[in-house]
């Protein structure tokens, strides 16, 4: 079952993603305590106390200290952020080779300790990462979900406020399938101020004329890969899609988000976890919501999903 205290949140890997997904959960005050653990204790106790020496201005005490795998026995999450630095001009997939390894053994060490809640997967190739743990873990379906396109949707509403000028909340949508190159815009889907935004693009001709949709789809799909080109790696963006999904499961907001989840059935696929809007409640990922893409669209996420269930081959 899962348990209902909902108060403790663990984090494995505390590297650049995990550090900083850590400072995003306190700063919003999203839970009473927030463990950290890392192959280098060192590195997870460092962490702990720095984030703790800002308590007296935080809104909220969330008491934060390293541990270990003990401590996921009756944690509500455990985030996983293992592994390394993104290499530049490298893609995700490539890294499944360096990944599953550790993953593996983090997912190992979190069963054993008798975890019964809700696996966040962060590391990358995360939607192959994310089947692998629900696999390995044994656990239900909704209890294992990867942050899938969740960070893809949220840049892509960024540069449409870029390219328009407006509040990116102002856009409605996603961007759907693999957390990777085959990632693709669901235009059918995306609207600006409640219009499609194709049609909020034609009535406003004159005012966005150098506005062009493959152009926004295009920078999105390369954002990543920029900024790891620009400063190593990506914290900051990562860490609150990580904050916002922690906090839509541990207060129950039943929030859709389009996070990486089993497909089972679900747009005609089987036995492979991409993001797709999904319903996220205190249990983790529940009902997926099926969009009526168009055929060009439907076609791209079976691309997807092809092309991530070949990673999975050979994994277990
Ligand atoms: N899903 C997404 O949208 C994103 C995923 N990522 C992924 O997050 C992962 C981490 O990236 P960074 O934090 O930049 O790397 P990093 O190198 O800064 O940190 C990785 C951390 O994992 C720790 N670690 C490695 N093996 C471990 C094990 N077996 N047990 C416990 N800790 C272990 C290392 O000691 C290190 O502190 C990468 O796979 C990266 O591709 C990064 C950004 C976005
Ligand atoms: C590194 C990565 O997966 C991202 O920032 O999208």
């Amino acid at each position: 079952m899962v348990t209902m205290n909902r108060n403790k949140v663990v984090i494995v890997g505390t590297g650049q993603v995990g550090a900083t997904a850590a400072f995003a959960i306190v700063t919003h005050g999203l839970c009473n305590e927030l463990v950290l653990i890392d192959h280098f204790a060192a590195k997870a106790t460092g962490e702990s106390h720095d984030l703790d020496d800002g308590s007296e201005f935080q809104d909220r005490h969330v008491k934060v200290r390293t541990g270990d795998y003990a401590d996921c026995r009756d944690a509500d999450i455990v985030v996983v952020t293992v592994g390394r630095k993104p290499p530049a001009n490298s893609t995700r997939l490539a890294e499944l080779g360096f990944t599953v390894g550790l993953v593996g053994d983090v997912v190992d060490h979190v069963m054993a300790s008798g975890f019964d809640g809700v696996i966040v997967m962060v590391s990358n190739p995360v939607d192959v990462m994310a089947w692998y743990a629900w696999k390995r873990s044994g656990l239900p379906r909704a209890q294992v979900l990867g942050t899938g396109t969740a960070l893809d949707t949220s840049r892509l509403k960024t540069i449409i406020g870029e390219e328009t000028g407006l509040d990116p909340r102002n856009v409605g949508g996603f961007v759907m399938g693999e957390h990777g190159d085959s990632q693709f815009a669901a235009w059918s889907t995306v609207s600006l101020g409640g219009k499609p935004f194709a049609k909020f693009l034609a009535d406003n001709q004159s005012r966005f004329a150098s506005v062009s949709t493959a152009e926004i789809e295009r920078k999105t799909r390369m954002r990543g890969n920029e900024i790891v080109a620009a400063k190593g790696g990506t914290n900051f963006g990562i860490a609150s899609t990580v904050a916002g999904i922690v906090q839509t499961i541990l207060w129950d907001e039943r929030r859709i988000v389009p996070v990486s989840t089993l497909l089972d059935g679900e747009y005609g696929e089987h036995d492979v976890f991409l993001g797709v809007p999904t319903e996220l409640r205190a249990n983790g990922a529940n009902e997926i919501v099926e969009l009526e893409l168009t055929e060009e669209e439907h076609a791209k996420l079976h691309h997807s999903a092809e092309l991530v269930r070949s990673y999975c081959e050979g994994l277990l």
